[in-house]
């Protein structure tokens, strides 16, 4: 039989799914399994992802709309609704409906942020219950960046990046870059020139300035779009790679430089004005819908 849902009119909401920077990115050693080990920083940005949930009558879990290359049951979001499930027995279902707007293979964590926002909105939805820490642990079960999203903090990461450590860090105007092609996560960490032997660094460090990505050197050898994305973006500021790529991004000291930058950069390359952000805006949107139930 189905399940009563809880809290009615939440239902009606649209839940974001934002996008993540990696501010810094340091690969200091490999697990057995062959994951790496990272020193990372997370930051939020303003660019998301929006997720409408709707109630239906069966135990199925479906999607509105598949995206270009991805199964239905191979999109994150409805992998995080089955492992739900799956964790606490519940037995409804739901329909998922996206509104993507993050690029695909992009580095900016998107199909992770979709499966966060997913797990904390069920949660919330089908009246679960359970903790924050419970969620990411389902969360890295379904990749290395879903827990960041679900601790929705911009964090010092460690371990896969599944340990994890707020950290206040300025909430710059960026403009990031999309170069027209796709890096594939799994290509780069399997690259035999990857450096794996950074040493660790402090969060000090990072504050006075280290921003080093490992993944840097790797991804401009394969990926020339990337490189001509740094080079120009290094004539407004310094240049920045998140993640595995393929977006570069740079951070400005105000609004306006970081809007003179973009309309610039706009003319010829496909870009986006963001402010970096400390709270993940999905737990806002929690706080609100807890109101109005
Ligand atoms: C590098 C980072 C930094 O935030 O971001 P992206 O560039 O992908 O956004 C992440 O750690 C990526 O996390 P995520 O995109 O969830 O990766 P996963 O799906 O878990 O892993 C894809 C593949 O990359 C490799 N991998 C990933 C993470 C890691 N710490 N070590 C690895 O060796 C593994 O071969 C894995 O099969
Ligand atoms: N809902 C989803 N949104 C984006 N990608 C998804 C989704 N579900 C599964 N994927 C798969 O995950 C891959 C990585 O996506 P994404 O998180 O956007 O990139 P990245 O990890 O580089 O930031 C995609 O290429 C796609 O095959």
């Amino acid at each position: 039989m189905m399940e009563k849902c809880v809290n009615l009119p939440a239902w009606t909401e649209k839940w974001p799914a934002p996008a993540k920077l990696n501010l810094m990115l340091r690969i200091t050693g490999r697990r057995p399994d062959g994951y790496h080990l990272l020193q990372t920083v997370f930051q939020f940005i303003d660019l998301c992802d929006w997720i409408r949930f709707h109630p239906v009558d069966e135990d199925r879990v479906s999607l509105y709309q598949t995206l270009p290359g991805v199964a239905e049951a191979d999109d994150l979001t409805v992998r995080a609704a089955r492992v739900l499930k799956a964790e606490t027995g519940y037995a409804g279902g739901v329909g998922i409906e996206v509104e993507k707007n993050l690029p695909m293979g992009g580095g900016l964590g998107g199909g992770s942020s979709d499966a966060a926002t997913t797990l904390v909105a069920l949660n919330y939805l089908w009246g679960l219950g359970l903790s924050v820490e419970r969620l990411m642990r389902l969360g890295l079960s379904l990749g290395a960046d879903v827990p960041v999203f679900v601790f929705g903090q911009a964090a010092w990461g460690e371990g896969v990046g599944e340990k994890l450590e707020p950290i206040r860090v300025p909430e710059c105007w960026t403009v990031v870059i999309r170069p027209d092609c796709h890096v594939n996560t799994g290509e780069i960490f399997s690259d035999k020139n990857l450096t794996r032997d950074s040493k660790s660094i402090r969060i000090a460090d990072f504050i006075a300035g280290q921003h080093q990505n490992d993944c840097l050197d790797v991804v401009v050898r394969r990926y020339q779009a990337v490189k001509d994305a740094l080079v120009v973006l290094s004539e407004f500021a310094e240049g920045r790679l998140t993640g595995t790529g393929a977006c570069v991004f740079a951070q400005f000291d105000s609004e306006q430089s970081a809007k003179s930058a973009y309309r610039s950069l706009a003319a010829k390359w496909r870009c986006y004005l963001v402010k970096g952000v400390n709270e993940s805006p999905l737990y806002a949107k929690l706080r609100a819908v807890e109101n109005i139930s």
